[in-house]
């Protein structure tokens, strides 16, 4: 019996220490003298994971108004125990992402090159490997390679009116994001690997089957995800795999199969997985540090991820916002129709990136729903605020809330209203820089923003070209976001009407 007491006496006693060391935790930022945001829970600001409701990126939009209300220029918020510093001011958060960037370039997510190569794609690097990569990268994305890779892109367009046209014959209101899914995976499909995926026309196309495993997160990693949630310290010791041996496996033979079969039959693409090939034949020339196949499989593979849903979630947006707006689809539409007949009835590189008003109309669907509703950084040395007496300590979470920063009606008068206009350039000249920030800022800005802009720019254009959307009785123009997804999506379908158009 005492045996029972004496635990049990154990337990009560561990529990306190931890009650009482999460309230002492809990007063960091009063102690810092940084404004704060008082957590009603032992949860902190973030809410409870089991009950959430909001998720990290709506929790991180919320403290970012509150700050705002407050008209602080920062403040500080609680992962339970854990601080988190939040920049609100426009000049702190250039400062933090691009003037200092030396003291906050890492995003502080777990990887091990040996035991779990995926993981150690460019996203989740830091310090020097981070830099060597990323200079290794970054000639693959530059607008002459997007160039060239163009009609490769435009061609995986085609099957996806096509698709259309067949289902309208079944049914007028479509799950749009689905059918768009299709298009951006084919895209990485055959822009990445090489491979066409043939989504459209196969159920079971085994590309398509991996593309959405990487979006989501499995249940072994759910449980990793919130070990290191409630404990951030002992999570930094748990090994958990990010990317599936499946995964790894079907990613490296995919690659390490294209690169032979193109050596042995001396083919040319127009694709990343030539650029790759030239980027080990130089650096053979130079004797120097190629890539791996697990390094080069690792930034395909994040490819992947950075490429299929984030395109996908934004042209869903896009065509929504457009059904419920039809004068600025009508717009748009002249413009894309305008385009076509300079083009000769065809759309060029040149011819897309011209369109001006193409170009509002996506910024302001990045604007409203911004695809990585926040950016994160660590600091990675003890970094003295700038005009204040205030130190971020090393190790310190940063969290930027780029969905706040974007529905701020000091920058966005009428937040919740779709408006292109707001992207004309009078407009953007007097807006503070930094308050648009939906691929990131500074050198850790998205590699493949020209790749996945035009990969929204072409399917846009020949849907509208093509088809009328409209909005459909089985959804509502507000939307409820799914709070656990890591980008952006909905709660409920989004569906629309569709209605052919004769040319
Ligand atoms: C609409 C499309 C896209 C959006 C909105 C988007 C957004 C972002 C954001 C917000 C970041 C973090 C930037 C930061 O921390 O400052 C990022 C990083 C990254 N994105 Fe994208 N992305 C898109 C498409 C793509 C595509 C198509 C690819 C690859 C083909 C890609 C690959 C990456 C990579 C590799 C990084 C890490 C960069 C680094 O840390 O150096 N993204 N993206």
């Amino acid at each position: 019996m005492w045996v029972i007491s004496f635990l049990l006496s154990i337990l009560v006693i561990f529990i306190l220490t931890c009650v009482l060391y999460i309230k002492w935790s809990q007063n960091y930022w009063a102690r810092k003298k940084i404004p704060y945001i008082k957590p009603t829970s032992l949860w902190g600001n973030i809410e409870n994971p089991f009950k959430q409701k909001l998720g990290v990126k709506l929790s991180a939009k919320e403290a970012y108004m509150q700050f705002k209300r407050q008209g602080v220029p920062h403040g500080g918020i609680y992962k339970i125990a854990e601080p988190v510093y939040m920049p609100i001011n426009p000049e702190l958060i250039k400062s933090i992402l691009a003037k200092d960037f030396s003291y906050f370039n890492g995003h502080g997510f777990p990887h091990d090159a040996k035991k779990d190569p995926l993981s150690a794609h460019l996203f989740n690097l830091d310090g020097d490997s981070w830099r060597n990569t990323r200079i290794k990268l970054t000639p693959v994305f530059t607008s002459g390679k997007m160039k060239t890779m163009f009609n490769t892109v435009l061609d995986c367009g085609k099957p996806l009116t096509q698709h259309i046209n067949a289902e309208l014959g079944k049914n007028k209101s479509l799950n749009i994001h689905e059918i768009i899914s299709f298009y951006t995976i084919d895209t990485i499909g055959s822009c990445v690997f090489g491979v066409e995926c043939n989504s459209f026309k196969d159920p079971n196309a085994e590309f398509k089957k991996f593309g959405h495993q990487v979006i989501k997160v499995s249940p072994r990693n759910k449980i990793y995800n919130f070990i290191k949630f409630v404990a951030p310290t002992i999570g930094k010791f748990i090994h958990v795999r990010r990317v599936s041996l499946e995964m790894e496996r079907f990613v490296i033979n995919m690659i390490q199969g294209v690169f032979d079969y193109r050596k042995s039959a001396k083919i040319v693409r127009k694709d990343f997985i030539q650029l790759f090939m030239e980027l080990e034949k130089k650096a053979k020339a130079n004797k120097e540090d190629s890539f791996t196949i697990q390094e080069i499989a690792a930034q395909a593979y994040i490819f992947i991820v950075g490429g299929f849903e984030t395109a996908a979630t934004t042209m869903t947006f896009l065509l929504h916002e457009l059904a419920y707006n039809q004068e600025i689809q009508e717009k748009l539409r002249n413009e894309i129709r305008e385009t076509l007949r300079s083009g000769n009835g065809s759309l060029t590189y040149d011819g897309m990136t011209e369109m001006k008003y193409m170009d509002q109309v996506v910024n302001e669907t990045l604007r409203k729903y911004p695809p990585l509703a926040f950016l994160n950084r660590i600091c990675t040395k003890d970094y003295k605020v700038p005009n204040t007496d205030v130190t971020i300590n090393k190790g310190t979470p940063i969290l930027i809330s780029s969905m706040g920063l974007h529905h701020d009606s000091e920058y966005y008068p009428n937040p919740e209203k779709f408006d292109p206009g707001r992207f004309i350039k009078e407009k953007k000249k007097y807006r503070p820089s930094f308050t648009f920030i939906p691929f990131g800022e500074g050198p850790r800005i998205c590699i493949g923003q020209r790749f996945g802009l035009m990969q929204i720019k072409i399917a846009i254009f020949l849907l509208l070209n093509d088809f009328k959307f409209l909005p459909s009785d089985q959804s509502n123009y507000k939307l409820i976001f799914e709070p656990t997804s890591v980008v952006l999506g909905t709660k409920e379908v989004v569906k629309l009407n569709i209605v052919k158009l004769n040319h």
